[in-house]
């Protein structure tokens, strides 16, 4: 049998790890498959490396648009990244009749409805793996190992570039920016590294495992999303003083209200396996209602490990393509026309414990009027730091962890607080969740 012509868009850090992966497994990847699959034609705004990536002899353009258009392109691969001509093309592709792989969590957590549908329409798989957690395959696990469960709640650590970053600024002490720029180098931080600090990145990709385990319509804009570009060195060893860690988490919990769709920086207890989650690692947790726990742990950015992904779904793909349509797994888990319209819940909804940092002037009475505020609105301590900042003064910080509170009532004290003329600025508030 002839083998199977890829075509790949783009050639950057992606781009690269999956042509290397599938030139050096390719006899495996061939018996695995059943057939063999070669890259014919390949698009990025600079081909001058491609022989370098094992694609000598494989026709290059600077125009993606070629390789969509090429009728003997069987699978588009679509790795340039971004929301407008990615969508372009996966659209034009499965207008051609092509099958296709992305690695693109932006694309599918705003576009993924739009496409899915075309591609359902024509018949065609899009892939995207790649797109949650790089290597790890947690859709596959959501989607396929998990399909008899009732999901009840996922939480996890999935963009690798801002788990880098806390982790360095906590075990070596170093600045935010120059971490940043070291993710930067390595291949880990999307083309704008604003979506891996302030959290944008994991939110797409929570958007996506949230409708896949709960099987709803992909939701971008009823995610909340807070990064960790305002942790401060500060919290970061206060959280640490009172057992916990700071990590960048993505969290989708269903309940009796709605769905619980949040990424946010949030305090874990530090014997919590997911604590020790550290570097570009990410590791998701999943608790069916049948299975349990459970836990999926690898690389969630750089080259080998995200063509890994894109790799396996291109096989998935090969696999896939003299089957019936009608009977391939459903793109987001469930079959589209059973999609529900459970709704995202605000966060002034969901209900967390949380940290609060503030910075008050040290003299009788403070603590007494921040406990009555709290109190005034059924919130109860559950533990307390008093701290002298760094540069010594008349003020002290003052840490608290809270017991679990609707953030309504949480963001109404936190206001009443900051009217105090004892308490120096704003307050600083953490979310706190123990997951079990
Ligand atoms: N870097 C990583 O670790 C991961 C990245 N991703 C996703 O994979 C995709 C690619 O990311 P990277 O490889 O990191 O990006 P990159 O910036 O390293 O590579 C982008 C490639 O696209 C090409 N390109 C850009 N504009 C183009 C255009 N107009 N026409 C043709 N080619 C064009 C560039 O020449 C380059 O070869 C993105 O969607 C990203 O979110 C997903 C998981 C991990
Ligand atoms: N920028 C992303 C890359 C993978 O999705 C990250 O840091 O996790
Ligand atoms: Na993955």
């Amino acid at each position: 049998m002839k083998p199977v012509k890829v075509g790949l868009l783009g050639l950057g850090t992606v781009g690269g790890g999956t042509a290397t992966v599938l030139s050096r497994n390719a006899e495996e990847i061939a018996r695995r498959a059943g057939r063999g699959i070669v890259i014919d034609f390949a698009a990025a705004l600079d081909t001058s490396h491609a022989a370098q990536l094992g694609l000598s002899g494989v026709r290059l353009s600077n125009n993606a648009m070629d390789v969509v258009e090429d009728p003997d392109i069987e699978i588009v691969v679509e790795l340039i990244g971004g929301y407008n001509l990615a969508k372009d093309l996966v659209l034009q592709a499965i207008n051609n009749g092509k099958h296709v792989v992305t690695a693109n969590k932006a694309l599918i957590a705003l576009h993924g409805n739009e496409i899915f549908a075309a591609a359902q329409k024509q018949g065609v798989i899009v892939a995207f793996e790649a797109a949650v957690a790089g290597g790890i395959p947690v859709i596959k696990a959501v989607r396929e190992g998990l399909a008899a469960n009732r999901i009840e709640w996922l939480a996890g650590i999935i963009n690798g570039t801002s788990n880098f970053i806390l982790t360095e600024m906590r075990d070596k002490g170093r600045s935010f920016a120059d971490v940043l720029a070291e993710a930067q180098v390595l291949g880990y931080a999307e083309a704008n590294p604003t979506f891996d600090v302030e959290g944008i990145d994991a939110a797409h990709k929570l958007t996506i495992l949230s409708s896949i385990a709960f099987g709803v319509p992909l939701q971008f804009n009823e995610t909340y999303v807070e990064g960790i570009s305002k942790i401060t060195p500060e919290d970061v060893s206060y959280a640490a003083d009172l057992g916990y860690r700071i990590k960048l988490l993505g969290i989708a919990r269903r309940t009796e209200q709605g769905i619980e769709q949040r990424v946010h920086p949030t305090l874990i207890p530090r014997k919590q396996l997911i604590a020790s989650v550290d570097g570009v690692m990410n590791c998701v947790m999943v608790q069916g209602d049948a299975v349990g726990s459970t836990l999926y742990y690898g690389r969630g950015a750089g080259a080998e490990p995200t063509g890994s992904a894109v790799v396996a779904d291109i096989i998935d793909v090969v696999r896939a393509m003299t089957s019936d349509p009608n009977n391939r797994v459903p793109h987001l888990a469930f079959q589209a026309s059973t999609l529900a319209d459970t709704p995202i819940l605000p966060i002034t909804e969901v209900e967390t414990a949380f940290y609060l940092r503030m910075r008050a002037v040290d003299k009788p009475g403070v603590l007494a009027d921040v406990t009555r505020i709290l109190g005034d609105r059924s919130i109860s301590i559950e533990a307390f730091l008093q701290k002298e900042p760094a540069k010594a003064g008349s003020e002290v910080d003052i840490i608290m962890l809270t017991q679990r509170v609707r953030q309504g009532n949480m963001d109404e004290a936190i206001a009443a607080i900051e009217q105090l003329d004892s308490i120096c600025g704003a307050v600083t508030r953490l979310r706190v969740e123990t997951l079990n």
